[in-house]
């Protein structure tokens, strides 16, 4: 397979990786902004020349229009699918990642600014540079360089890369839905590398937890009021929004929406005694968040409720008054945003109409003129791998080439929302091959990518693509 000369030039060409990574970071393709969305269009416009340049049949697929809450409509960034071989002789891999980010600003604390890539001690600095724009650049570089070399691809190999993953995939599944008998059709397993190992060696993930976003919005007066002139004769909806969220979960974290639990699967024996032998350090990961005390202290229960338990996180409140500063205001409409991560066998419907009853009724007991609405954003489900498929043995075979080591088997908390569609909408074998270090800080100040992972995963997916090219087709 000539995988000396393929590692070579990826050791040759990492400057150039460094430079085509720094070139992504600075578009500022935030998803979840709409004023950014141009940024966003250029992005996909990016990608698509990279892999056009590279010889690949690509296509920017029109996904349609995301509806806006002014009732105005905005159109999605295109999804970028490219082609590369049509040898009937050699299984086909599809390639899934997204190079829409987060929202970040360097007045939220950042050391560098977040869309000028910044090396510092081989970290790379930049919003997106772990999620996801360098495993997607990864992916690129690792066919780039059979190409480069003018070596036969030891797989043909698809990719699907889009730009709204992080607001939950809006149009991705219809467009998954549609091309079922085209893009998928002679599509044997997909490859997700949106994630991160565990701790310092690699590892392979098999299950992602769903994830249900709801807004709770509180309207009351007409407008903003002066808390001296107003406050003690209206019922303010910042108290009924704040009671309302604070009954959601307890301070030990137990979950207060009736049923909530019911669906959620037993804790096996046999995923208890895995747990138990991942090497993870409960100690360092408390040190590395900065808290004092963790939910848990034993390794065990702290993975279970990371990884395969539904969990409730709070994450803002549009509306009321942030600003630095003494603003004397009754805000007269308030809107909470919470989510609750989802695990087998949960089912989004469900838990929408759970979250939506408890939150009425608790609304209800507070007698409040105020007008609630709950209306939940995003509805994605978990996913898991069946870990003894040949993929992951493929993947453990292709970490063991490339770091020495054997992977850790690992499931992931975070939620990649079109995994579960691809599973049951296509039907083919997923893996999710992650490189990005467990301290890349993604959705969070100073996210970064390690050049030796960036470098080093790059040489682990060509060897997963010669791996993969052995196994034998079910
Ligand atoms: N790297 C995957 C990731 O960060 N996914 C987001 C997706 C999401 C879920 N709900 C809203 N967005 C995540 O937060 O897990
Ligand atoms: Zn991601
Ligand atoms: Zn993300």
């Amino acid at each position: 397979f000539r995988f000396d000369e393929l590692i070579k030039y990826v050791d040759d060409h990492q400057e150039e990786y460094v430079q085509t990574l720094r070139e992504w970071v600075a578009v500022e393709s935030d998803s979840s902004d709409v004023t950014k969305r141009a940024e966003l269009y250029r992005m996909m416009d990016m990608v698509g020349e990279k892999l056009r340049k590279m010889g690949g049949k690509v296509e920017l697929v029109d996904i349609g229009e995301e509806q806006l809450p002014d009732g105005s409509s905005l159109a999605l960034p295109k999804v970028v699918t490219a082609q590369f071989g049509s040898d009937v002789n050699k299984p086909t891999v599809c390639v899934y990642g997204h190079v829409d980010v987060q929202p970040a600003q360097k007045e939220d604390g950042w050391a560098t600014e977040p869309y000028n890539l910044t090396e510092i001690n081989g970290n790379l600095y930049g919003r997106g540079a772990s999620d996801n724009k360098a495993p997607v650049l990864a992916w690129i570089h690792a066919v780039e360089a059979f190409k480069a070399l003018d070596m036969d691809l030891p797989v043909n190999v698809k990719y699907l890369i889009e730009g709204m993953e992080e607001t939950g995939s809006n149009g991705l599944d219809a467009m998954i839905k549609s091309q079922k008998s085209t893009f998928f059709s002679d599509v044997d397993y997909i490859i997700i590398s949106d994630c991160g190992w565990l701790s310092k060696r690699p590892a392979l993930t098999y299950g992602t937890r769903g994830n249900c976003y709801f807004f709770a919005e509180v309207e009351g007066p007409k407008q903003d009021l002066h808390s001296g002139v107003y406050g003690g004769t209206v019922i303010e909806p910042m108290t009924d929004l704040i009671g309302i969220l604070d009954t959601l979960i307890s301070p030990s974290g137990t979950i207060l929406i009736p049923g909530i639990r019911d669906a959620v699967a037993p804790f096996s024996d046999e995923e208890w005694k895995m747990y138990q032998d991942i090497e993870f350090d409960v100690e360092s990961y408390r040190e590395k968040i900065g808290v004092e005390q963790l939910m848990y202290n034993n390794k065990v229960e702290l993975l279970a409720h990371r990884w395969r338990h539904p969990t409730v996180s709070i994450h803002g409140i549009n509306g009321a008054f942030s600003a630095p500063g003494t603003k004397t205001v009754i805000p007269a409409k308030v809107t909470g945003k919470f989510s609750i991560r989802q695990v087998p066998d949960m089912d989004p419907a469900v838990v929408e109409k759970q979250v939506t009853d408890h939150l009425h009724s608790v609304f209800a007991k507070r007698k409040s003129p105020n007008k609630l609405k709950v209306k939940m954003i995003i509805g994605a489900k978990p996913w898991l791998a069946d870990i003894k498929h040949s993929l992951y043995e493929a993947g453990k075979a292709a970490v063991k080439r490339v770091f020495n080591v054997d992977a850790d088997m690992i499931r992931e908390g975070g939620t990649i929302p079109i995994a579960r569609t691809f599973q049951d909408v296509t039907e083919k074998s997923i893996i999710m091959l992650p490189i990005g270090g467990f301290d890349d800080g993604l959705h969070s100040q100073n996210e970064k990518m390690s050049r030796y992972n960036y470098i080093e995963g790059t040489k682990m997916f060509i060897a997963y693509l010669q791996e993969v090219a052995q196994i034998k087709k079910d």
